[in-house]
């Protein structure tokens, strides 16, 4: 039996892969990690910590959907621990996107923005979209529930660094984040990307090709945040057995 350790088990992810977890035979919920108290009944015989060290310690894999900050103080203490690892979070900042470069060098570790099938497909079809249309301006939106933190999505700017690859062009050079006032005409190679915020709604991404005369717009809604929990279970029990190193959703989907 696995013992995946949970980072961020009172949040909105965190609770979904316990439940997942409670009708796995492969695999239990064993150390949840939680800050605060639990507003729903943790799984009996889980371990249930508040510290990053124990989580590492009692593991065999780790799953974490928390904060940046969280992500950040889990790498520190598992190159102290190494355990493998499947991260979740969003929004993560250059230095602990460096980190997390550095901490699989000593452990397996797989990282992505979006745990679902259908979004690993569509950063490669809008790469190849983006190759393929040139003269096409690309929009990107993305629309989530109203407790979300960080803007814009993890999955929207991943989404925008395939446009750019694409292209031969760097995100970070060519992304446009908001349009407001006297902006000007839209420039060739400029890649928007919006935030909308409201609701309840899970995940919703389109992309868009814009020419004269013709669009194409390719959109993936995740209807259910169990789509990313799923996808986060199938990923630890993939990176156990993975050398160490830095891996994607895609190369545990077989999608390399
Ligand atoms: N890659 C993917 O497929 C998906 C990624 N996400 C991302 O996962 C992250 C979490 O999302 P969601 O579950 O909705 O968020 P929630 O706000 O519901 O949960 C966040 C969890 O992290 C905990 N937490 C907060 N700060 C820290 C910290 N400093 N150290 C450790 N734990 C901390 C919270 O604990 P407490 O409540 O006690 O403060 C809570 O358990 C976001 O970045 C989101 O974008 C979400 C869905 C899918
Ligand atoms: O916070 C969320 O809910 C989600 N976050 C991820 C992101 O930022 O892309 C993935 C998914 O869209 C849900």
């Amino acid at each position: 039996m696995l013992k995946i350790g949970i980072h961020g088990s009172t949040g909105r992810m965190g609770r979904m892969i316990i439940e997942n977890l409670e009708e796995d035979l492969e695999a239990n919920a064993a150390v949840l990690h939680a800050i605060e108290t639990f507003s729903f009944a943790p799984p009996k015989e889980a371990i249930i910590t508040d510290t990053v060290t124990a989580l590492c310690e009692h593991s065999d894999v780790i799953i974490d959907f928390t904060l940046p900050v969280g992500t950040e103080a889990l790498l520190e203490a598992a190159i102290k621990s190494p355990r493998p690892l499947v991260v979740g979070t969003t929004g993560l900042s250059e230095h602990q996107q460096n980190l997390l470069k550095e901490a699989a060098t000593q452990m397996p570790i797989l990282y992505s923005t979006n745990m679902s099938l259908g979004v690993a497909v569509l950063n490669r079809l809008v790469e190849l979209a983006s190759k393929s249309l040139r003269e096409f301006d690309i929009e990107i939106v993305e629309q989530h529930h109203r407790y979300k933190k960080d803007a814009p999505s993890g999955t929207a700017m991943t989404l925008g660094e395939h446009a750019a690859r694409g292209r031969g062009l760097e995100l970070n050079e060519v992304r446009v984040s908001g349009r407001n006032g006297m902006i000007g005409e839209r420039t060739k190679d400029e890649i928007a990307i919006m935030a909308l915020r409201g609701g309840d709604i899970v995940g919703r991404h389109t992309v868009g090709f814009y020419n004269d005369g013709e669009f194409i717009e390719m959109n993936h809604t995740a209807t259910s945040r169990n789509t990313f929990a799923k996808g986060a279970i199938r990923a630890a029990k993939w990176i156990v057995n993975q050398e160490n190193g830095l891996y994607h959703i895609s190369d545990c989907l077989g999608l390399n």
